[in-house]
């Protein structure tokens, strides 16, 4: 028995974590206790724990490199300790970001190359792949302006980079949606809560009508 594992991804602020939530309500109440929904970087104790110290904004010096490995290395624990155990008793797992963010911000973002950041994470997730993802399709310009509104001054370490980091990332997701058609499904993250959650629902229902 194997559940299904579909991931949310796109640019900081697309609203992946609001509407996720959003299609967790709409799914009916007996079936809600079959998913399991967590999130990247974190989503096990010691995932949190690496979370903090990629996110910390006092960590400036930290290496393109090594934020890779980290990004990696909080993927394998997450994997074996909460999402592999989940769908193996059938569960659906939800996860609010996975491979595809690092692809796009260690692979484009920080020119470390799409194929090499790949390589690591096959490694830790002993290949471990989503049998679906929506794609929140957003400028980033748009997902940091409503971040700065959500949390002025908060931001984390990514956060705060620079827009042209940022635009890189959004070039790599589109160079990903190029690349695994199949896997991914565009969903438009520049319209209300109610139109991006029906969107998704609609894609999320058409491949896999169990869940609701
Ligand atoms: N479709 C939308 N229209 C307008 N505002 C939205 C929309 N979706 C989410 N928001 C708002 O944008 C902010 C960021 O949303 P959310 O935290 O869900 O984004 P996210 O993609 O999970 O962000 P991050 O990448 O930082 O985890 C929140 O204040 C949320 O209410
Ligand atoms: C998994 C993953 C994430 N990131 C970046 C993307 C965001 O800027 C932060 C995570 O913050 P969120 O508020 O929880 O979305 O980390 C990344 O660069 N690479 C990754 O693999």
């Amino acid at each position: 028995m194997k559940g299904h594992f579909i991931t949310f991804e796109g640019p900081d602020g697309a609203g992946k974590t609001t509407i996720i939530n959003e299609i967790f309500k709409q799914i009916p109440q007996d079936k809600q206790t079959k998913i399991l929904v967590t999130r990247e970087p974190g989503g096990s104790k010691i995932s949190e724990t690496i979370r903090q110290i990629i996110l910390d904004p006092a960590n400036k010096e930290m290496d393109d490199r090594t934020e890779a490995l980290l990004y990696a290395a909080q993927r394998g624990q997450h994997v074996n300790e909460t999402i592999l155990p989940a769908l193996s008793t059938g569960k659906t797992v939800f996860s609010d970001r996975y491979i595809d963010s690092s692809l796009a911000y260690q692979g484009v973002g920080r020119d470390l190359g799409i194929d090499d950041v790949k390589e690591i994470n096959n490694f830790a997730t002993n290949n471990l792949t989503p049998d679906l993802t929506l794609f929140f399709d957003l400028p980033p310009e748009v997902g940091l302006a409503r971040i700065q509104k959500l949390r002025p001054d908060q931001e984390d370490r990514l956060e705060q980079e620079k827009l042209t980091f940022h635009q890189k990332v959004y070039e790599g997701y589109q160079e990903l949606v190029k690349r695994y058609p199949d896997r991914i499904q565009v969903v438009d993250a520049s319209q209300t809560i109610p139109e991006v959650t029906a969107q998704s629902v609609k894609i999320l229902k058409r491949k896999f009508p169990d869940l609701f």
